[in-house]
């Protein structure tokens, strides 16, 4: 198989529209699963909610008593601004430098996709895997992963499936070593509400909504200079401060050319995105949050819209696991190499697995470009998506021929 039919059938998968929040998940389905077939892989389709089907399929190994191998990838973008991109995000156009432009092309329409080229290398080699090896197309990651991963990690299926390890997303480098994470920050996203008496808007009065809810912005904001001082000075990573960042404000009282200019409202909210890093006392930070930043006595309340529950937990990136010592080695293999694992900055589907036992990584073979998910103009180059599959090749080699028995639980 060349580099031309390997790259079309990428683009391909690209073009499909699995925007959020309407995304089109039959036909991403269809796809992969013309993949599959063409790569004799047993397949099947499960709702755990209806209008949401999760893939999965299986290559068989020759030992069933072996825990298997799980590729989890998912199958839904983020939006995007269209006018903002030079190339339209769902085209998937290559420029004549190679780079291949297309929403998904970092996050992670480019992993599933090479996982089974990959497959597809494997058996063209003659290799048979003793293990057997999972992919699984989860939908909904970007909005919580509530109805996609976190459904299957608590279904039967899943336990049937004796999983001992999981690989999922990572973050491209901008170095030539490739980032592999080992845990993630746990999210809060939250909308602080502030009530207070409505007035004329020539008044100084104390307690207005917008006031207050100004007092707990200031003193948020505080804390996230605090948290980026630490950043910023260096020596710290990005997964082991807490980021706290505003989605939204919203206050005032609408008229039909604006906001009436003289009405102090009654009703103020902000919106956040807070990531948390395990080393961090999420206790203590709520606690903070209910009493400092939305105090009842300021009239102010808290609602969370997406909180990850429980502790975040770490899978063993050392020696003492043998799933990271046969990752680091496939990947020098392959001729790359690992930095130091890292906390993932945001979430993904790999903590419901985590919570399940099983020990997960984030990786995602990307090296030598810029982290671009969720922005403008993401894209993937033709070499380091050829490179990548290679690179998984040797990792699926290494996992799938791994034969020391093992209880996946002793290596979290
Ligand atoms: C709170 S779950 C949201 C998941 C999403 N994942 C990747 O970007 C994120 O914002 O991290
Ligand atoms: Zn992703
Ligand atoms: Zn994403």
């Amino acid at each position: 198989d060349d580099g031309e039919a390997i790259v079309s059938r990428f683009q391909e998968y690209l073009r499909i529209d699995t925007v959020q929040p309407k995304p089109d998940y039959y036909k991403a389905v269809d796809f992969l699963n013309s993949q599959a077939k063409s790569l004799s892989l047993e397949s099947q389709t499960n709702e755990f909610v209806k209008g949401k089907p999760h893939l999965l399929l299986k290559w068989v190994g020759s030992d069933p008593t072996l825990p298997a191998i799980l590729l989890n990838s998912h199958t839904d973008v983020v939006p995007f601004e269209e006018s903002k991109w030079t190339h339209h995000p769902l085209h998937a156009h290559m420029d004549n430098q190679g780079d291949i432009y297309a929403r998904g092309s970092q996050d992670m329409k480019c992993v599933g996709m090479q996982y089974l080229e990959a497959i597809r290398k494997l058996q063209a080699s003659g290799f048979h895997p003793v293990r057997s090896v999972y992919l699984s197309f989860v939908p909904d990651e970007e909005i919580g992963g509530h109805d996609g991963a976190e459904k299957f990690v608590e279904s039967h299926l899943f336990k049937s499936l004796n999983v001992g390890i999981v690989l999922d997303e990572g973050l491209p480098s901008p170095s030539k070593s490739y980032r592999v994470f080992y845990g993630e920050r746990s999210p809060w996203w939250l909308v602080i509400k502030a009530k207070g008496p409505p007035g004329h808007g020539a008044k100084l009065y104390d307690n207005s909504a917008i006031e207050n809810l100004l007092k707990s912005i200031e003193s948020i904001r505080l804390f996230r200079a605090s948290q980026f001082d630490l950043l910023k000075a260096g020596g710290t990573a990005e997964g082991d401060v807490v980021s706290v960042n505003m989605a939204f404000l919203k206050a005032g009282t609408p008229s039909p050319t604006g906001f009436v200019m003289n009405l102090q409202p009654s009703e103020a909210e902000a919106g956040f995105d807070i990531r948390i890093p395990p080393s961090v006392d999420s206790e203590a930070l709520e606690r903070r949050l209910v009493e400092e930043w939305a105090p009842a006595a300021r009239n102010m309340s808290v609602e969370f819209k997406q909180k990850h529950s429980g502790e975040p937990l770490l899978t063993a990136a050392d020696d003492s696991n043998p799933w990271w010592r046969l990752l680091e080695n496939a990947v020098k293999e392959a001729g790359g190499k690992t930095s130091k694992p890292e906390i993932f900055p945001a979430s993904t589907d790999a903590r419901y697995f985590r919570m399940a036992g099983v020990p997960a990584f984030g990786f995602s073979p990307i090296s030598n470009t810029p982290s671009l998910l969720h922005d403008h103009n993401e894209y993937l180059s033709r070499a380091e998506y050829l490179k990548g599959i290679d690179v998984y090749v040797s990792i699926i080699k290494a996992y799938a021929s791994y034969e020391i028995k093992s209880d996946s639980r002793d290596e979290l």
